[in-house]
């Protein structure tokens, strides 16, 4: 599978790195794209990269181009997911998936109509360590499961694209979709109530986030989001008989099961990664291998529900981007 990255910023470097350190023959690192063909020189220059485009057209024109992955702004991914759809190349789409709802229909639709594989790149979702939570509440180590907590908060209030709102910026999209996923990964997309409460940014873009929802079958989730700070990223799951702790939703690290009289009973190993980032990658390769046009790890169908609670919640904030006003 040869992968095209589109934007030369800063997590297309994370991506070019666990390409290289991951090592195999099958998945390739072949062309980066930027919107300046300096940048993408240098960036070429810098992972040894084959093809060096200054323009997304001309990456996407590449017919040995398997696999594109949209590394750009929030509000950028809608046009660049339908040029990819258009020249029919799969495509891994950053989180947030598009700036809202109609956007994400959208292109699953026009996906779906050219028979072209496109998911998000939420990247905890492909993770081995989401099977082996879920299994541990499947097998009753925490008892009856009732309620999560998690937080993420980074102190990114200087970068551009988190507070503009003309890039679909804000906590929400960018850091709060990682609580969000934690929850709905384990208790599922069924939402009975859903509240939020967000502190803005003097652009207008949320930028602390509280999150509380209620699912259809009375389990409940407190979510944490928070631009200016830095935070434990901690996820619990409490249960009747004790809970579980993730050190770091953004990648675990830990997994501990305690009881409920607080005591550490066991602690669930991760398998050695790469970076975390190697698994949407893994599946991309084994959907293009089975003609298979979304991930089993993000179907279309959960990116379009995670979208409409964002949607949702931006609504309950008051928070609107000005290409939505039009
Ligand atoms: N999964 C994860 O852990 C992470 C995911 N992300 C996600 O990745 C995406 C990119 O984030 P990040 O790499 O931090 O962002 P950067 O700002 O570092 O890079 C984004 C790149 O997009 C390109 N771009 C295209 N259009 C625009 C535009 N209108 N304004 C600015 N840049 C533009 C630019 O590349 P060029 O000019 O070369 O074309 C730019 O360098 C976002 O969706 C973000 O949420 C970010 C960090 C971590
Ligand atoms: O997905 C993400 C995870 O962490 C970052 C902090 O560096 C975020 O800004 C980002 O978008």
């Amino acid at each position: 599978m040869k992968i095209g990255i589109m934007g030369a910023g800063a997590i297309a470097r994370v991506m070019a790195r666990t390409i290289l350190a991951l090592n195999r023959p099958d998945i390739e690192l072949y062309a980066i794209a930027s919107r300046s063909k300096d940048r993408a020189d240098v960036f070429a220059f810098e992972f040894n990269v084959p093809k060096s485009y200054g323009s997304y057209t001309q990456l996407v024109c590449d017919e040995n181009v398997d696999l594109v992955y949209i590394a750009t702004p929030h509000s950028e991914h809608y046009a660049n997911t339908i040029l990819c759809i258009d020249h029919k190349k799969a495509a891994l789409v950053e989180k947030a998936f598009t700036a809202n709802h109609e956007q994400a229909l959208d292109l699953i639709h026009r996906a779906r109509k050219a028979n072209v594989l496109i998911t998000e790149a939420i990247w905890t979702r492909y993770m081995p360590s989401r099977a082996l939570i879920a299994k541990a509440l499947e097998d009753g180590l925490i008892g009856k499961v009732k309620a999560i907590n998690a937080n993420l908060c980074y102190p990114i209030d200087k970068k551009e694209r988190v507070i503009k709102p003309e890039l679909a910026g804000g906590a929400l999209l960018d850091i709060g979709i990682y609580p969000l996923n934690f929850a709905l990964m384990f208790f599922g997309h069924e939402i009975k109530h859903l509240e939020g409460f967000c502190v803005k940014h003097t652009t207008g873009v949320d930028f602390i986030d509280n999150i509380a929802i209620e699912f259809s079958d009375g389990k409940t989730a407190s979510l944490y989001a928070n631009a200016c700070v830095a935070s434990d990223r901690m996820g619990y799951i409490y249960g009747s008989e004790g809970y579980i702790a993730v050190t770091n939703i953004n990648n675990p690290e830990k997994i501990e099961v305690f009881n409920k009289d607080h005591e550490r009973v066991s602690e669930i190993k991760i398998p050695k990664q790469v970076t975390g980032y190697e698994y949407q990658l893994i599946e991309c390769k084994d959907c293009l291998d089975r003609d298979l046009i979304e991930c089993p790890s993000m179907t279309h169908k959960q990116t379009l529900e995670v979208m409409q609670i964002m949607d949702n919640l931006r609504r309950i904030y008051g928070v609107t981007y000005p290409f939505e006003n039009k």
